[in-house]
């Protein structure tokens, strides 16, 4: 793990988008393609833009949600809208987007299609996550029904997961073992809460139960990028 912390967000924006564009290039020269998933939440919109300015063969990269509230593509909570408005621009307007929200009743009736068509996209070339003050990253969250198995070595590449209470969202997320196969990957964090919450994260003892704090499963592989 280490962590870079930028003088401003926009800082934060181009460094964080020229790594993960680095990572693309590689992939892409190697495979012939890549991978990349990315986070939701009201932090990405600036690194997003930056990437999308990155030049590179976006036509060869396939791009989804980390994690996706179950809600269509034009609800103001999507995850994919979001990538949709501030990355399928410029120069990434080219990139494949698989909007994970397929229109099935519920996450749990979508979640072995979703991981049947994801498949073919792991492990993932590259990943950028968020993180919240309860320590959840993506939509594993602490305590969450089925976070026990979202958290293990034979979790399935997506599962349905609920947001915290009292509102339990229903979502989707890719699970920990995919997040941590992840070629290159990435924590986007800004402000002074999320530096605490992530100092709590890293003074936790040893043998701390990931169900508690999920951000602890993923730390050993992130590149941290913080701004003020
Ligand atoms: O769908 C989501 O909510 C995200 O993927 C989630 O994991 C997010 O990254 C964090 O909650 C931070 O969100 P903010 O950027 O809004 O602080």
């Amino acid at each position: 793990m280490r962590q870079i912390d930028y003088p401003d967000r926009a800082e934060q924006a181009e460094g964080l988008a020229a790594s993960v564009a680095d990572t693309l290039r590689a992939g892409i020269a190697a495979e012939g393609r890549a991978s990349l998933a990315l986070p939701g939440g009201t932090t990405p919109g600036l690194f997003l833009e930056a990437l999308a300015r990155q030049e590179l063969d976006w036509a060869q990269v396939t791009v989804f949600p980390a994690d996706e509230r179950w809600v269509p593509a034009d609800h103001p909570r999507s995850n994919a809208a979001l990538i949709r408005r501030h990355l399928l621009r410029d120069e990434a307007v080219m990139a494949k987007l698989i909007d994970l929200y397929d229109g099935e009743p519920t996450p749990q009736a979508a979640a072995p299609g979703l991981s049947a068509h994801l498949a073919p996209h792991l492990p993932l070339t590259a990943l950028v996550v968020g993180m919240g003050d309860d320590l959840h990253t993506a939509s594993l969250f602490p305590g969450a029904p089925g976070i026990v198995q979202a958290l293990s070595p034979d979790a399935p590449p997506l599962m349905a997961m609920e947001g915290p209470a009292p509102e339990r969202e229903p979502r989707v997320s890719l699970t920990l073992p995919v997040l941590q196969a992840a070629g290159g990957a990435h924590l986007l964090i800004v402000g002074d809460s999320k530096r605490a919450a992530l100092a709590r994260a890293l003074s936790m003892p040893e043998g701390t139960d990931p169900a508690e704090a999920p951000i602890l499963g993923l730390l050993e592989h992130l590149t941290i990028h913080w701004a003020p």
